[in-house]
């Protein structure tokens, strides 16, 4: 059992930088036990970077990650039972069913095949796609890898679910199921952190939202506190900026006057 008390994730002074790339600066972030808190920042803020560190992927140059309390960097494999991963761009073992992935991730994390199989039929099940627990991964469309990509995060039954930009690719059907089960997840004690570009979906699915640019964290706290009366979205553009205001150059505009 993890304590409800300490937070799910505590992030302290992270720094990863790619060459003079400054991708994550000193940030900070904490992620209450029982939360579901969404990340959003435009293209290349850091999110991904950031998610990568906080769960064991990618090492930073400095600063502190703690899951439930283990220090990530120091006790990896046991931070590592502690968290669900879906990251974002990264690739299966597509040569494998879907059943067998699952099964795969499943005995990684050290259980007995029995439990694997009987946890690997409930979330083919779950997640619709207990038709295509025999077809290889590398035949799913994109909607269909990022389920399966879910059912490996689960597997093991962990705390902390961390998933990069989950919706994408995902039909509306789909969408509304994995937020059920995310849901049920988080009612039950565990945490999720999503990253997503979905402004409306954060807004309604998450109860904290952290805002992040350039590697850093603008805003933080309940989604209310965040958005101040406003909707995400605006307090989005008002904190981050860059609109664009103009409609373009002329030769995108294809009225009949411009086309000479
Ligand atoms: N492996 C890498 N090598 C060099 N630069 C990288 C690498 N990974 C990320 N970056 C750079 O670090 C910055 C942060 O990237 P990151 O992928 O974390 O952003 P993001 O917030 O997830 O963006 P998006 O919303 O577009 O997915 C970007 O400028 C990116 O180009």
């Amino acid at each position: 059992m993890v304590d409800a008390h300490r937070p799910a994730l505590e992030i302290q002074g992270l720094t990863k930088r790619f060459g003079e790339k400054v991708a994550v600066n000193e940030l900070q972030l904490v992620v209450p036990t029982g939360s579901f808190y969404g990340l959003v920042g435009p293209n290349g803020a850091g999110k991904t970077t950031t998610l990568s560190m906080a769960t064991g992927l990618m090492r930073p140059d400095s600063g502190e990650i703690r899951i439930h309390g283990v220090n990530v960097w120091e006790s990896l494999v046991e931070a590592k039972r502690l968290v669900g991963v879906l990251s974002d761009g990264v690739r299966l073992f597509d040569r494998l069913t879907g059943a067998q992935l699952v099964t795969y991730a499943g005995l990684l994390s050290g259980m007995t095949r029995d439990v694997v199989a009987e946890r690997t039929a409930d979330l083919l099940a779950l997640l619709d796609l207990d038709t295509a627990g025999g077809t290889l991964v590398v035949d799913y469309s994109a909607g269909m890898t990022k389920k399966i990509a879910l059912a490996c995060a689960l597997v093991h039954a962990p705390s902390l679910l961390v998933l990069d930009e989950p919706f994408e690719s995902v039909d509306p059907v789909s969408s509304a199921n994995i937020r059920d089960i995310l849901d049920g997840f988080v009612r039950s004690g565990g945490t999720v952190i999503v990253s997503s570009h979905a402004m409306d979906l954060v807004q309604r699915m998450c109860d904290h939202v952290a805002i992040i640019a350039q590697g850093r964290v603008l805003a933080a706290g309940t989604t209310e506190e965040v958005r101040a009366g406003s909707t995400l979205e605006d307090r989005f553009v008002d904190l981050v900026g860059g609109r664009r205001h103009g409609e373009g150059p002329a030769w995108l505009r294809t009225s009949s006057d411009s086309a000479s």
